[in-house]
């Protein structure tokens, strides 16, 4: 058995951690690979965050008749090469996971191992990779394994087949008609790509809202704007999936009985599971929350002492900006055991990059009024200031959620143009714990620009 210092398993977030600082341990990386073609470099790189973003970039681009129109100015989408903008999307992408990979296998201290791994004992695992099957060991364990696309026993539907995240970017070609099983991020933001390129888009629901964990005048008027541009059937239950040729049709079940939906591909979008299973965290003496997540505490430190874990194998946020700082907290405690630091969740901000677009930190107001907390919340509308009536929108809005009392904010939410970006300055005051007054009325806001929204939803807060 190899003995190493510091085992890490999972080339995305975990592949941050060995810096220049780790030159004199010896290092084993454990990678299996994702998505078709077997990647290094994790979700976010190859089949998550960053190709999806450039597609919905494409996606954006692709609309711009549609808002055309309302401006006075008459444009016409001629056409999607699908082909070509995948191969542009994959043609950049590509070549930095293998050039990560590479950069990695020629570290004199750093062994990676392209298989998958699993403890068999306390800080030991046994490595399967195209070779055989090697055990090895470590003073020193991070578990950055991630997470993986879950599907629901649906009847039929594995023996169908189907498209999930880790699939639907490299499709061949572009599908006349899509169906799309769930309505959290995933089916926002790939519903956007697909239909805005040219695909006939299905989403179907369990509930009457899509993002429906989001604040809910958000959710409803995100889902009352996808139903003009997508066949939402909310409130229906997936009975049984059949596939006829090139054909899936999905039965279903709803307030109006048994209906069937086809298309020529069916996406599930319902979620992701935590990989604590493919490694088999139990085996390891890691203890698992209710969820199947590898249980750590705010130090990142699993139940055994030098175990660690981050990201989508143990955070509840299953986001990137998540996964990367909960990384910087590892990296630091391994380097710095004596003085050990915490990973801080207490505003974790996050997107939906769809149309429109949506962001928010902190919580909603059914949360605020199911934990009774006194609050006072505040509107403005895109509509409502210069740069709204420079774009014609008409549907977009921020809303604050704040104390009445100390003029904290308590929550964010964005729907509209350029949420993410937007919503930036709204996480730096309740981290650094600046109160709404203050900052609506003691700095400039440049006129007429988006940020107005924001200036104005701060001074419609009703303070004391
Ligand atoms: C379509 C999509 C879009 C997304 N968009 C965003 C976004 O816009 N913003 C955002 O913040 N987040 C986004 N996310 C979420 C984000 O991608 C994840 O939260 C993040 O990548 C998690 O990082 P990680 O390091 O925990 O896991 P990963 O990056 O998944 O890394 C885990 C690695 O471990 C490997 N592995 C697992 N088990 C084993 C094993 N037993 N042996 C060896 N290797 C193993 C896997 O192959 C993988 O490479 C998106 C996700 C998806 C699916
Ligand atoms: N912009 C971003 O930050 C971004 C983008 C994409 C994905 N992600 C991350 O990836 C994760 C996974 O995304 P996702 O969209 O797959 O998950 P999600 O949790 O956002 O949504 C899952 C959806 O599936 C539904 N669902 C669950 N079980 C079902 C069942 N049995 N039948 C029918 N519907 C069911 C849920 O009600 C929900 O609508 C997200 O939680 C998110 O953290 C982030």
């Amino acid at each position: 058995m190899t003995h190493f210092d510091l085992i890490v398993i999972g080339s995305g977030s975990g592949n941050t951690i060995v810096d220049e600082r780790f030159s004199d341990w010896s290092v084993a990386l454990v990678e299996k690979g994702v998505g078709s073609t077997g990647a290094f470099g994790g979700t976010c790189l190859n089949v998550g965050c960053i190709p999806s973003k450039m597609f919905v970039h494409t996606a954006d681009t692709a609309s711009a008749p549609a808002h055309g129109d309302r401006l006075g100015v008459d444009l016409r989408l001629e056409g999607a090469d699908w082909p070509a903008i995948r191969d542009r999307i994959f043609g950049r992408i590509d070549p930095i996971a293998v050039g990560g990979e590479r950069y990695r296998a020629k570290a004199d201290n750093v062994t990676l191992y392209r298989g998958t791994a699993h403890f068999t004992g306390i800080k030991t695992l046994a490595v399967r990779t195209a070779a055989g099957t090697e055990e090895i060991s470590a003073d020193r364990v991070v578990v950055a394994a991630g997470s993986r696309p879950s599907a629901p026993p649906v009847p039929g539907l594995a023996e169908a087949g189907y498209l999930t995240s880790d699939s639907v970017m490299r499709l061949q070609d572009l599908p006349r008609r899509m169906i799309i099983m769930g309505t959290g991020f995933v089916s926002a933001e790939l519903a956007h790509v697909f239909s805005a390129l040219g695909t006939d888009v299905t989403v179907v629901g369990r509930s009457g809202l899509m993002l429906r964990h989001g604040d809910e005048d958000v959710a409803t008027r995100f889902t009352e704007l996808a139903a003009r541009r997508w066949d939402l059937r909310m409130n229906r239950t997936a009975k049984g999936v059949e596939r006829d040729g090139g054909l899936v049709r999905l039965h279903l079940d709803g307030q109006e009985g048994l209906e069937s939906v086809e298309a020529e591909e069916i996406l599930v979008a319902t979620g992701r599971v935590p990989n604590s299973d493919l490694i088999a965290a139990e085996e390891g003496g890691l203890d698992l929350t209710d969820d199947g997540r590898i249980s750590v505490d705010a130090t990142q430190a699993a139940s055994v002492d030098g175990v660690w874990a981050l990201g989508d194998v143990s955070s509840p946020y299953q986001l990137k900006h998540v996964a990367n700082r909960e990384a910087q907290t590892v990296q630091h405690n391994l380097l710095h055991p004596e003085a050990p630091v915490r990973t801080d969740h207490r505003y974790v901000p996050h997107a939906v990059f769809s149309a429109p677009m949506i962001a928010s930190v902190g919580i909603t107001e059914q949360e605020a009024r199911e934990a009774k907390r006194e609050y006072v919340s505040a509107r403005q509308d895109y509509a409502g200031v210069a740069y709204g009536w420079a774009m014609e929108d008409t549907t977009g809005f921020a809303k604050l959620l704040a104390d009445p009392a100390t003029g904290r904010l308590m929550g964010a939410h964005i729907i509209g143009p350029e949420a993410p970006t937007l919503i930036q300055p709204l996480i730096q005051a309740m981290q650094f714990d600046l109160d709404a007054r203050s900052m609506a009325e003691d700095q400039y806001w440049i006129h007429p620009a988006m940020p107005e929204l924001i200036e104005n939803a701060l001074l419609r807060l009703d303070l004391r």
